[in-house]
């Protein structure tokens, strides 16, 4: 058994020991565990993804709960592991928890949590950064100009696409997709048609309502159109951004088929998963559309990518850091931590998931609840009054 060789223990004499399988950003999220008497061991080992047995080896005889990350398979093997060290919960430091079995975890008894709402503008920034650097082609012209290519202004200098007036279309409309349609609409003037399982209410009153604003100052008001289905959003959107849940729906929802549908001068963003396009396929139709254009924060195999797509001028790849700002890490850190706090505790589970800023608050005390555990309802988890 591989065991993790170093480990980093705050207050050893703690009653409850939870776990983390990395150092996280801030200190809030380690003086809220140990506050309310935990022994917090944080794994600093020297490699950046931990195999099963390196977690069952962290994991040890007696666990409370465990804080893990995306990059970890969270199966039966580590659930059962957890369950007979008498661990209760398990919190991913993420929103996204496709790397969990929720059902291993639900039948050993294991509460499993995530944490929305905080990096929902921080992942959208990124989504729209990617946007616009595909669209302005801002990344081969860096390597131009530090390549000293630059001779002088021409015409026809790394000529791009202009926002403004075109059509962002946005696939899974949910917390991220939507916050990524309010700044492509609202800062570029484009309209908007989005592809959810769900009417995204929100969102289309907040473009009615910009409408209406732009109408009144004598400007062309942006529109928004609910598709019926995704092949419409990807024949008609000249950028389009996907953010789904990776589940067996989204798995290569963009292939070779559905890229053949879009413009050949399309912009493809995906800040999601990267099982949700068919990568293989993107390089071959990346090879043979030079002006179609793609902004990456994840990948299919992670963290490789597949042969081809370093070499293509017209990808922009970025590894994984959509919700690498400051506040959010350490707020994701914050609320992983008191989910699991919150299980060891017997609290209740925060009845909105999506309204978690009490737990953010730097100056108070945060409430005495789970901010989002996902099988809460098929572990019968009561849900908190406040
Ligand atoms: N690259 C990164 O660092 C990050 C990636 N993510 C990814 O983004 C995902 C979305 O996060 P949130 O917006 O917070 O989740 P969310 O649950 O608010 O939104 C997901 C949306 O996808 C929709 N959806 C589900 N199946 C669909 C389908 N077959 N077709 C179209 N839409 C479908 C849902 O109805 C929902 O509106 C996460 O699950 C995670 O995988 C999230 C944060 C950071
Ligand atoms: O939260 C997630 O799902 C991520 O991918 C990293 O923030």
């Amino acid at each position: 058994m591989a065991k993790p060789v170093s480990i980093e223990v705050w207050n050893p004499n703690g009653k409850y020991r939870v776990v983390s399988t990395k150092p996280m950003p801030g200190t809030r999220w380690i003086n809220l565990l140990v506050e309310q008497d935990c022994r917090v061991e944080i794994c600093t080992q020297k490699k950046t993804i931990l195999s099963i047995e390196d977690i069952i080896a962290l994991i040890g005889d007696k666990c409370d709960g465990v804080i893990g990350q995306l990059t970890e398979e969270w199966g039966d093997a580590l659930f059962s592991a957890l369950s007979r060290a008498g661990g209760k919960a398990f919190s991913n430091m993420a929103v996204g928890y496709n790397n969990v079995n929720v059902d291993a975890a639900t039948k050993h008894g294991v509460a499993v949590g995530n944490t929305p709402g905080v990096l929902t503008e921080t992942t959208a920034e990124l989504a729209a950064s990617l946007s616009l650097a595909a669209a302005r082609r801002i990344v081969e012209a860096d390597e131009f100009m530090r390549a000293g290519l630059y001779d002088g202004w021409l015409p026809n200098l790394f000529v791009g696409n202009l926002l403004k007036g075109q059509t962002v279309g946005v696939i899974g409309a949910g917390r991220i997709g939507s916050a990524y349609a309010r700044m492509m609409v609202e800062g570029f003037k484009m309209n908007l048609i989005y592809y959810d399982l769900y009417q995204a209410t929100r969102l289309e009153k907040f473009i009615t309502g910009y409408a209406e604003f732009l109408r009144a100052n004598g400007e062309q008001p942006v529109t928004w159109k609910r598709a019926a289905s995704m092949e419409e959003v990807l024949r008609e959107a000249d950028v389009i951004s996907l953010h789904p849940i990776l589940d067996k729906t989204t798995f290569h929802l963009i292939n070779k088929e559905s890229l053949a549908t879009m413009k050949k001068e399309a912009i493809l963003v995906n800040c999601s998963r990267g099982p949700v396009i068919d990568e293989v396929a993107l390089v071959e139709h990346l090879k043979h559309n030079p002006m179609f254009r793609v902004g990456l924060d994840v990948f299919e195999d992670e963290p490789y990518m597949k042969p081809g797509l370093a070499d293509q001028k017209n990808a922009i790849v970025v590894p994984h850091i959509a919700s690498a700002s400051k506040w959010t890490r350490e707020g994701m850190a914050t609320l992983a931590a008191l989910n699991v706090l919150g299980k060891i505790k017997g609290y209740p589970i925060w009845s909105d998931p999506n309204r978690v800023e009490p737990f953010l608050k730097e100056d108070a005390s945060p409430p005495a609840a789970c901010p989002s555990i996902v099988n809460a309802k098929a572990l019968g988890l009561p849900v908190s009054k406040l």
